[in-house]
C-alpha cells in the first residue's frame, strides 16, 4: 500500500484523494477550512467544493501538515499555483525534520507571476534543487466533476525520468481514468497553464453571442500560442497535440464545468472582474496566470495576441469587442510560421 499525502482539499484535490483511496491506498487530505475537513472525516462529503458527491470514506482529512506527510511515500500538490511556494517551504521543514524524499507530483495548472516559473520549477527552488526526477506532473482533460463520476477519462504523467512516471501510473490507473507517460513535463506544464487563458477567451466569445466558428478559430490559434511558449520554455512542439495539450484545451473551452470559461462567460455578458472572481468560490487559474504570460511575451518578444487581449480585458480597463476588432484587423500572414 502506498502513502499519499494530497495537499488541497477543494474539488479536485478531494477527487483524487478519492480515486486514490479507492485504488486501495492510505491517503491523507491537507486542507486549509476546519469546517471542510470535518464534513470529509464525519459525512465523507465535501459540499463546499463538490455537490451532491459522497467520496471514499477511508480518506482522512486534516489541517495538519506534519500529520498530512508522516510517512507519505507521495506528495501530490493540488492547490492554486499561487500557494505553491508557500507551502512547499513549509513542506521542506518538515522533511529536512523526517529526512525522507517522497516523490512529487503536482495536478496544479498555472505559472507564477514575477518568477514566470512553472511548479516544477518552484518545487526545484524550494524543495528538491538537485532532483528533477522525483518531480512528475499530472495533467490532462480531467474535469473533477467527471471523475467524481467516475466517467472515462484519459490523463498525461510526465517526469524528466520516465521509469518515474511509469511508476505513478501504475498507481493512479483504475478502470475509468487511463494515465499515458511523458518525458516533457515542460510541455505538458505550460498546456495545462495557458488553455486557461484560451478558455476565458472562449468563455468570453461565448457570453457576447459568437458562433461555432469562432470558438474554432480561437481554440485553434490559441493552441498556435500555447506551442510557442511551450517550445520557447524547452517543451516538445508534439506535446501540445496530445492529452495535455489539444485535450485539455478542447475540454475547458467547451464544458460548462470550467471555471475558467465560466468566468470568460460572465465578463462577456458585462460583469466586473472583481464580482466575478469573488463569486466563484473557487480558483480561476487562467486570470492569474495571464499575468505570467504577459510578462512572458514581454521579456521574450513572444507574438500571443489572444492571451494579450485577455490581459488587457482583465488588467487594463480594455473593452472585450475593441480586442476583437483589433485582432482581426491585424496584419495578415501564413497560418504555420517555422
Ligand atoms: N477542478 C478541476 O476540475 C481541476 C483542477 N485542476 C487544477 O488543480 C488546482 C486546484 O484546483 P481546484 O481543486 O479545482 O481548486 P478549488 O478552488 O476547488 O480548491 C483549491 C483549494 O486549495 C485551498 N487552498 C488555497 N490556498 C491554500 C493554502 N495555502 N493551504 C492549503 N489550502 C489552500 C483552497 O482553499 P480556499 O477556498 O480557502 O482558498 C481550496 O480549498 C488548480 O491549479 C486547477 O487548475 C486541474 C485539473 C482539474
Ligand atoms: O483543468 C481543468 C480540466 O482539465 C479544469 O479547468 P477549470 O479550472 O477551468 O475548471
Amino acid at each position: 500500500m502506498t502513502k499519499i499525502a494530497v495537499l488541497g482539499a477543494g474539488s479536485w484535490g478531494s477527487v483524487l484523494a478519492s480515486m486514490l483511496a479507492d485504488n486501495g491506498h492510505a491517503v491523507e487530505l491537507y486542507g486549509n477550512r476546519q469546517e471542510v475537513a470535518d464534513e470529509i472525516n464525519q459525512k465523507h462529503s465535501n459540499s463546499r467544493y463538490m455537490k451532491d458527491w459522497s467520496m471514499n470514506s477511508k480518506v482522512h482529512a486534516t489541517l495538519d501538515l506534519a500529520e498530512a506527510l508522516a510517512g507519505s511515500d507521495i506528495i501530490l500538490f493540488v492547490l492554486p499555483t499561487s500557494a505553491i511556494r508557500s507551502v512547499a517551504k513549509q513542506v521542506k521543514a518538515i522533511l529536512d525534520q523526517s529526512g525522507s524524499k517522497p516523490y512529487l507530483v503536482s495536478a496544479t495548472k498555472g505559472i507564477e507571476p514575477g518568477s514566470k516559473k512553472l511548479v516544477t520549477q518552484i518545487f526545484r527552488d524550494e524543495l528538491y534543487p538537485d532532483n528533477s526526477d522525483l518531480m512528475i506532473v499530472l495533467s490532462g482533460p480531467s474535469h473533477a466533476e467527471n471523475v467524481a463520476q467516475k466517467d472515462l477519462t484519459a490523463i498525461t504523467l510526465a517526469s524528466t525520468s520516465l521509469d518515474n512516471a511509469a511508476k505513478m501510473q501504475r498507481i493512479f490507473s483504475n478502470e475509468y481514468v487511463r494515465f499515458y507517460t511523458s518525458n516533457d513535463p515542460v510541455g505538458v506544464q505550460v498546456g495545462g497553464a495557458v488553455k486557461n487563458v484560451i478558455a476565458i477567451a472562449a468563455g468570453m466569445l461565448a457570453g457576447m453571442g459568437y458562433g461555432d466558428n469562432a470558438k474554432a478559430a480561437l481554440m485553434t490559434r490559441g493552441l498556435a500560442e500555447i506551442t510557442r511558449l511551450g517550445v520557447a520554455f524547452g517543451g516538445q512542439p508534439w506535446t501540445f497535440s496530445g492529452l495535455s495539450g489539444i485535450g485539455d484545451l478542447i475540454v475547458t473551452c467547451t464544458s460548462v464545468n470550467s471555471r475558467n470559461w465560466r468566468a470568460g462567460y460572465q465578463l462577456g455578458q458585462g460583469q466586473k472582474l472583481a464580482d466575478v472572481l469573488a463569486n466563484m468560490g473557487q480558483v480561476v487559474e487562467g486570470a492569474t496566470t495571464v499575468k505570467a504570460v504577459h510578462e512572458i511575451c514581454d521579456k521574450y518578444s513572444l507574438d500571443m495576441p489572444i492571451s494579450e487581449a485577455i490581459y488587457h480585458v482583465l488588467y487594463e480597463g480594455a473593452d472585450i469587442k475593441s480586442e476583437i476588432k483589433l485582432m482581426m484587423n491585424r496584419q495578415m500572414g501564413p497560418e504555420i510560421r517555422i
